[in-house]
């Protein structure tokens, strides 16, 4: 493992140098890759390094997505992707998208893969083991963990937006007692960013396809950074995202921008396709800053 900066320090300077809140996701599928490489599952690292070359000045963070390479037995292309990152966008962070969760054994090793192995500064998780599964990460204090708390996706609702209720033992009648309207994933966002956080280094996943969830986290963890995909192909809503975060997030794109074109001229349109979703946040992030009721 070779030593890296903090997640955060990469991540803030990277966003400065570049302008930019925009992290692309590098989720590469070869039946949308263009001819002649289309369904070719060695050209991974091709096509995500054709995509690194174009928007390296443009980004934040790259969040490799580990199944597209796995599924293929192509983890030695992430590897070899990692590596030209760290070549052509030196301080440009990687954050792995596993989404990790298992007892502290088993974790143990997960974390190993993503920060020895893979050697990436940030890595997402799952809370649902609670903190036991979480803890072996924390031996990492460098390197960012990005804790799923609203998924973008229709099932988060699911499970992440019951209402905690606590089983009142003492009570005569057994009922059950609301705690003060806590949902699931506010509790999420509570431990992770602020009860399990001993070194700083803990963030949230929250999707843009539910702004007013988004509000809610900022009312329990108001500093943690946010991951927040689904802008792009989930249809996410971007001034609505923008305006309930209140600045330190990244926002993702993988598709919309990895696809923008399935031609020959697929790297001038990831690249335009960036810059235009880069401007498009700075825009909204002006515009949320000078609203009448800005913070
Ligand atoms: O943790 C994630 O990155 C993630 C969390 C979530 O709630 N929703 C979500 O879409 N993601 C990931 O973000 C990326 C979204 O891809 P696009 O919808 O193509 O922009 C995929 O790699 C997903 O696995």
């Amino acid at each position: 493992m070779t030593t890296r900066p903090p997640f955060i320090h990469q991540w803030q300077e990277a966003a400065e140098r570049n302008n930019s809140a925009l992290c692309v996701g590098l989720d590469p599928e070869p039946s949308r890759f263009p001819a002649p490489w289309t369904n070719d599952p060695l050209r991974l690292f091709d096509f995500c390094a054709a995509i690194v070359d174009a928007t390296a000045d443009l980004v934040c963070a790259y969040k490799p997505q580990i199944a597209y390479f796995a599924a293929l037995g192509a983890e030695g292309q992430l590897e070899q992707l990692i590596a030209h990152i760290r070549k052509v966008a030196p301080g440009v962070p990687v954050i792995l998208d596993a989404k990790r969760g298992d007892i502290g054994a088993t974790a143990e090793q997960y974390a190993r893969e993503a920060f020895v192995r893979f050697n990436a500064d940030a890595l997402t998780l799952s809370p649902y083991m609670g903190f036991d599964s979480v803890e072996p990460y924390l031996r990492f204090p460098e390197r960012g963990l990005f804790v799923l708390c609203r998924t973008s996706n229709p099932g988060g609702a699911d499970l992440q937006t019951l209402p905690l209720v606590a089983s009142n033992a003492s009570s005569a009648t057994g009922a059950s007692a609301h705690l003060g309207d806590e949902l699931l994933f506010e509790r999420v966002a509570r431990l992770a960013a602020l009860d399990w956080n001993r070194h700083g280094q803990n963030g949230l996943v929250a999707g843009a396809t539910n702004p007013a969830d988004i509000e809610r986290i900022r009312a329990v963890a108001p500093e943690a950074p946010l991951l927040i995909p689904g802008i792009g192909a989930q249809g996410g809503d971007l001034a609505a995202t923008v305006r309930a975060a209140r600045g330190n997030f990244l926002i993702n794109a993988s598709r919309s921008v990895l696809y923008a074109s399935n031609g020959r001229d697929f790297v001038d349109a990831a690249r335009r396709e960036a810059r235009r979703l880069r401007d498009a946040i700075n825009q909204e992030v002006h515009a949320a800053s000078t609203a009448p009721n800005a913070p």
